[in-house]
């Protein structure tokens, strides 16, 4: 039987914020099993770029990265979030390991072509090199790969990428290797219906439906397109849910949030 890993992604909204992050650190170090932690970071970037003066520009849920705030992201993503993520959990007796899609060529990239818009060094993943070995391998020496939003152009440059893809293609690329769950957590129970209820379980109409109504918008978009992505790809499971409901889901394997079927 395959061996299973839990892939886990966070984001800005509880990296933010200390007692949630706390919260959240405390309970992925206690995860049973494999385990590998995508981090994000945008609402910790976007104010740091503004105390040095760079008004963030997002566009479909993309920063717009120009050589000023690549230089940003760098630093925030895989030095200041990273570094103070692996510290943390290396206090917590998690032996976790930080990483970039630069090192060891985990997530090569190329600069997103320019279209109507140009995202500057926003790099889109190319999933097809891909190829788990090195996670795979680090997984199994008993290290959690714990990873920043941040890949590379193959040709020197860092790209910036946004976390949940980085999530959905490592998750990907580890289902060739291991039985793979795919966690997104935030700060809300889950994917939320009009009357602010939690769905317990979407299907690709019924998101497309709650797209048109205007109940799903902003970040949730692509987070749900991400979470599809890796469904039709091989992962066994996908869930968007609170970070309070790690332990609920993997240690006691008890359904919460949303499911993607
Ligand atoms: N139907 C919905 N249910 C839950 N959250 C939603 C919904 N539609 C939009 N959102 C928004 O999506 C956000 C999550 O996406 P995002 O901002 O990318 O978060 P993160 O940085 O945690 O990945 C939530 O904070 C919420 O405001
Ligand atoms: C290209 C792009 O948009 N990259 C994202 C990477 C961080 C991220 O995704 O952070 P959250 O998960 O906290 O939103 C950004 O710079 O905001």
């Amino acid at each position: 039987m395959q061996q299973t890993v839990n892939i886990i992604k966070v984001g800005g909204n509880i990296i933010d914020n200390e007692s949630k992050l706390t919260t959240f650190l405390t309970d992925f170090a206690q995860l049973k099993g494999l385990k590998v932690l995508i981090h994000g970071g945008g609402k910790v970037a976007t104010e740091i770029s503004k105390g040095l003066g760079i008004e963030a520009k997002m566009v479909d849920g993309r920063r717009i990265t120009d050589t000023e705030t690549l230089k940003i992201v760098t630093m925030v993503y895989a030095g200041l979030i990273n570094k103070n993520l692996v510290a943390k959990l290396q206090s917590k007796g998690c032996n976790a390991i930080g990483l970039t899609g630069a090192d060891a060529n985990i997530i090569p990239a190329h600069k997103r072509p320019v279209k109507e818009i140009d995202y500057g060094f926003v790099g889109d993943v190319e999933e097809e090199k891909m190829d788990g070995v090195v996670l795979s391998a680090l997984l199994k020496s008993g290290l959690s790969p714990i990873l920043a939003p941040l890949t590379h152009d193959q040709q020197g440059n860092m790209l910036n990428t946004n976390a949940d893809t980085i999530a959905s293609t490592v998750a990907v690329s580890l289902s060739k290797h291991f039985n793979v769950n795919l966690i997104y957590c935030f700060e809300k129970d889950g994917v939320l219906d009009a009357e602010e209820k939690v769905i317990q379980e979407i299907s690709k109409p019924y998101f497309a439906e709650l797209k048109e109504k205007g109940v799903v918008i902003a970040g949730m978009i692509p987070k749900l397109d991400n979470a599809f992505a890796a469904i039709d790809k091989g992962v066994s499971s996908v869930y968007i849910m609170h970070a309070d409901g790690l332990p609920t889901l993997i240690n006691d394997s008890k359904n919460t949030g949303t499911k993607i079927s």
